[in-house]
């Protein structure tokens, strides 16, 4: 079974540009982790959901066709809905941005449905150090390309992490696609 897809392109550079400065008026709100709580040893992020950002609306859109796309090509889970926003993450090196490993399902109500995460990289490479996307569907740790636009997709329950950011900023567009539990 193939664990982690990528789609190189999935939004322009340009796309990517824009879903940043949509995001820039918009007062952060500290991340949170599955569950609720705050552990800034886990997690140091500002996020801002999308869905609260106004002519976002394409985000979502493109979203959607890609992950019906590659549900369809690789991965064919059942998937019946998009039940939490998008967020948009940016992690920092004034503060080492960084998110430890951990798996996106847990057990809050929605946590429990995400079946399939979708990670697109907003950032130029260049413009910032670490915040590699690392995954581990067996013993060997992988890493997302970082190109900018490209989305990673993977199942929720697959362990991942981002290396802490040591210069400039990386931000990210996360969603969840939701559907029954594994069986
Ligand atoms: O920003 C990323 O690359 C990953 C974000 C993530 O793992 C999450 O929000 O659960
Ligand atoms: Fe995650």
């Amino acid at each position: 079974m193939i664990d982690v897809h990528t789609v190189a392109a999935a939004f322009s550079p340009a796309e990517c540009s824009a879903i940043v400065a949509l995001c820039r008026d918009h007062a952060p709100k500290d991340a949170r982790l599955v569950g609720q709580a705050r552990d800034h040893n886990l997690r140091r992020a500002d996020l801002v959901w999308l869905d609260e950002v106004a002519g976002a609306d394409w985000v979502m859109d493109r979203i959607i066709d890609v992950v019906r796309r590659a549900n369809r090509d690789v991965f064919g889970f059942e998937l019946t809905e998009f039940a939490e926003s998008p967020q948009v993450a940016r992690y920092g090196a004034e503060r080492e941005g960084h998110f430890d490993w951990h798996a996106d399902i847990g057990d809050a109500a929605l946590a429990r449905k995400r079946k399939l995460t979708f990670v697109a990289q907003l950032s130029d490479p260049e413009s910032y150090d670490g915040g590699l996307l690392e995954l581990r569907p067996s013993a060997q740790v992988i890493s997302a390309p970082r190109a900018q636009g490209a989305a990673t997709l993977f199942p929720s329950y697959l362990l991942h992490r981002v290396t802490p950011v040591t210069r400039g900023a990386r931000q990210s567009l996360t969603i969840w696609a939701h559907g029954p539990v594994f069986r």
